[in-house]
């Protein structure tokens, strides 16, 4: 299969790794240093099942007019989710009066990249989609480190016959690839479920700079990740989506065997990029407000992280 990877970070690396090592054709897109360093160098990525180095496939996504949109069968967002209207703006341009065009299929965290892509994009083709347990990230320019047995859920935000063929195909690849991917008619409650993993885990680790186990470990702390998760839980209701307490006790308990992790939010901290605050923390607090509650740890957490961070960081 043909394959177009946007963003060749920590996840689009992963993914697209595994794909061109199962034999497909992948294309990755990148910007900025990173695009000029793995344009004429080899990337490594290691998990502790194997070690791939080799030289990427790597365009900008401006080079992206060049691609011909019927080779290709899906294209997978993997920047993060501050990226996705404009990524979503240059794939409608790019599609544009084309009879043939691919899936759309985001792997962000977050629970509203597939209402952003639905602006740009034709639904049939969005597939919204989470990876979990896994943790996967640039250590530095060139490497990438992963570890996690890898879950992918996958489902079509406006299903047809052939969208779910399409992803039947799909979860073959993957999981020939040594990852689980789950096919789901839900995908927006699998997406909540995973932001209550990610308003759980990823400021508040941020913010401490401890691991996610070490908090979830640590009686007073876990009280903590528990109500945040909570508090995802309840903003959940202002979307009609409902996740229930069993739901919230299902993702602590998920999260509790996985291995203690560096999330997201804290490599881009260490890194002084830009936070994804506003997708996790932010639509908590803005659901919540919705139905007239607060939610007080969230925001607790989440300001005091981006005060914090807003007085250390170096301006770019
Ligand atoms: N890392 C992890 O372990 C996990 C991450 N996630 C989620 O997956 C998503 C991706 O995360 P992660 O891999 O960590 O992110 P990274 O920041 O490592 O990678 C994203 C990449 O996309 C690039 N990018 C952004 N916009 C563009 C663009 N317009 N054109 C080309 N390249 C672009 C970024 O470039 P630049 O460096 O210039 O910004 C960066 O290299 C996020 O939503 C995250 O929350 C989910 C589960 C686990
Ligand atoms: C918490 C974690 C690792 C779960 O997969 C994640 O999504 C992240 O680091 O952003």
């Amino acid at each position: 299969m043909n394959f177009i990877i946007i963003g060749a970070g920590g996840v689009g690396s992963f993914y697209g790794v595994k794909l061109l090592m199962q034999g497909h054709n992948v294309k990755f897109i990148a910007r900025g240093e990173n695009l000029k360093y793995l344009k004429n160098n080899k990337l490594k990525l290691t998990h502790p099942d194997f070690i791939f180095e080799d030289y990427l496939d790597v365009i900008s996504i401006n080079e992206l007019k060049l691609v011909d949109v019927n080779s290709i069968d899906a294209v997978f967002i993997a920047t993060k989710s501050m990226s996705t209207n404009e990524v979503s703006e240059k794939l409608s341009l790019w599609i544009k009066n084309k009879n043939k065009i691919p899936y759309f299929i985001s792997l962000q965290n977050g629970v509203e990249n597939e209402d952003k892509m639905a602006n740009y994009l034709p639904k049939e083709f969005i597939i919204g989609g989470l990876t979990r347990l896994i943790a996967v990230h640039i250590i530095k320019q060139g490497f990438v480190e992963a570890v996690g047995e890898v879950q992918t859920i996958l489902g079509s935000i406006k299903p047809t016959k052939h969208s779910q063929e399409f992803l039947e195909k799909l979860k073959i690849e993957l999981d020939n690839a040594n990852t689980t991917t789950i096919l789901t008619n839900n995908i927006k409650l699998e997406l909540w479920k995973k932001l209550i993993i990610n308003n759980g885990v990823n400021a508040i680790c941020a913010l401490l700079e401890e691991k996610s186990g070490t908090l979830i470990n640590k009686k007073e702390t876990s009280i903590l990740v528990y109500n945040l998760m909570k508090e995802a839980g309840l903003a959940s209701h202002a979307v009609k989506v409902n996740i229930s307490e069993s739901d919230v006790d299902e993702m602590f308990e998920l999260m509790k065997k996985f291995e203690s992790i560096v999330p997201s939010m804290w490599v881009d901290k260490k890194n002084n990029r830009d936070l994804e605050l506003d997708d996790i923390c932010g639509v908590v607090i803005k659901n919540c407000e919705k139905q007239g509650l607060d939610a007080p740890y969230t925001r607790t957490i989440a300001t005091i992280l981006h005060m914090q961070y807003s007085k250390s960081r170096v301006k770019k």
